[in-house]
């Protein structure tokens, strides 16, 4: 039902599913699409590298999750495919997170369409089939982070500006339980609490220490190291590690799926108060201003 809803999206913004399609074909040489996401496929190794490509700074549009989701989608039924490089067209910025202006100014519809597509992209990534691995060449804060969370390995470039962490607090808004879990699960319980009260950002040698990624290595060893960590991870056979992720993550995907409606509604009303729409308006502001 999901898909259905993501394909009507896509269709309304005029995106030609053809093309998108073929973008995420098993053809062995390099393809892209001609929109937000392009797939760079290696059918021979069975490795597909994502790459985001919404300018400036790969925030989540709703278009852009649309198409991420069906992409994933494609390559999950896809057999060729077991393993995914998520990465950015852009290095310098992985993803900006969520879209502020999604989530400004619109209407209760479309903060309930928006959210419902977060969750689903958050779905396909944290049960995925696949191996994922998250090569952040670039700034990774909020949304942006738990997209490379969701994976099963991150390799982050050495750059003291490329932040990752769950800022929320910072732009006056919460994390919701799921974002939450997705960071317990990843770096336990007391860092979390900090990490996310605080809404910290970490630069690469303290990501590392805390254990929001795996690996820190030089700007232009990113991809490489994410090629040779899923090579490692391919060796496993995959029914084995596809039960044992999924007797790891499935509890906490659970929990979202059995109360997703009121999730949304929670989700409509906090955005809809006119605190935090203040809130919101105020970060855009500060961001612009940054700038001059
Ligand atoms: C018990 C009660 C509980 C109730 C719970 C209910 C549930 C409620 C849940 C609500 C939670 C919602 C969750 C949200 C998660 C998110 O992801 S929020 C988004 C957070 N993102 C950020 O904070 C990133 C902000 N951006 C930056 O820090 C920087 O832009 C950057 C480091 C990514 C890049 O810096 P730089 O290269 O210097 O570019 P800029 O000049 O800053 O930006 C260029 C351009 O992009 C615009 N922009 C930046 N980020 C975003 C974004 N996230 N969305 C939209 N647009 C963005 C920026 O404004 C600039 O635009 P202009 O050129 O000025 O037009």
């Amino acid at each position: 039902m999901a898909l259905v809803a993501a394909r009507g999206t896509l269709l309304r913004a005029g995106v030609r599913l053809g093309t998108e399609a073929a973008a995420c074909g098993r053809n062995g040489t390099r393809r892209s699409a001609s929109h937000r996401v392009l797939v760079e496929p290696d059918a021979a190794a069975g490795i597909a590298t994502i790459k985001f490509k919404n300018p400036p700074v790969n925030s989540l549009t709703l278009e852009f999750l649309t198409e991420l989701i069906i992409c994933l989608e494609k390559l999950e039924n896809d057999k060729t495919f077991r393993g995914v490089i998520l990465t950015s067209n852009s290095p310098g910025i992985f993803s900006a997170g969520l879209d502020l202006r999604e989530m400004c100014g619109k209407n209760p519809a479309h903060y309930a369409e928006y959210w419902r597509a977060v969750q689903e992209l958050w779905l396909k990534l944290y049960v995925s089939n696949m191996i994922l691995v998250a090569a952040i060449n670039g700034a990774s804060p909020a949304g942006g982070c738990l997209m490379s969370l969701s994976c099963d390995y991150r390799v982050l470039a050495d750059n003291p500006r490329y932040k990752v962490g769950l800022n929320e607090t910072l732009l006056g808004i919460v994390a919701p339980f799921w974002f939450r879990d997705t960071l317990v699960n990843t770096i336990g319980h007391r860092a979390s609490e900090r990490a996310l009260q605080l809404g910290l950002l970490f630069p690469p040698a303290e990501a590392l220490q805390v254990g929001m990624v795996d690996q820190v290595v030089p700007e232009d060893q990113v991809h490489s190291t994410a090629l040779s960590v899923i090579t490692q991870w391919l060796a496993i056979p995959d029914h084995a590690r596809q039960l044992t992720k999924s007797m790891m993550r499935k509890a906490t995907t659970d929990n979202l799926i059995k109360q997703r409606e009121a999730d949304i509604q929670n989700f409509v009303s906090f955005i809809s108060r006119d605190s935090i729409q203040k809130s919101l308006q105020m970060y855009i502001e500060k961001l612009k201003q940054k700038k001059s």
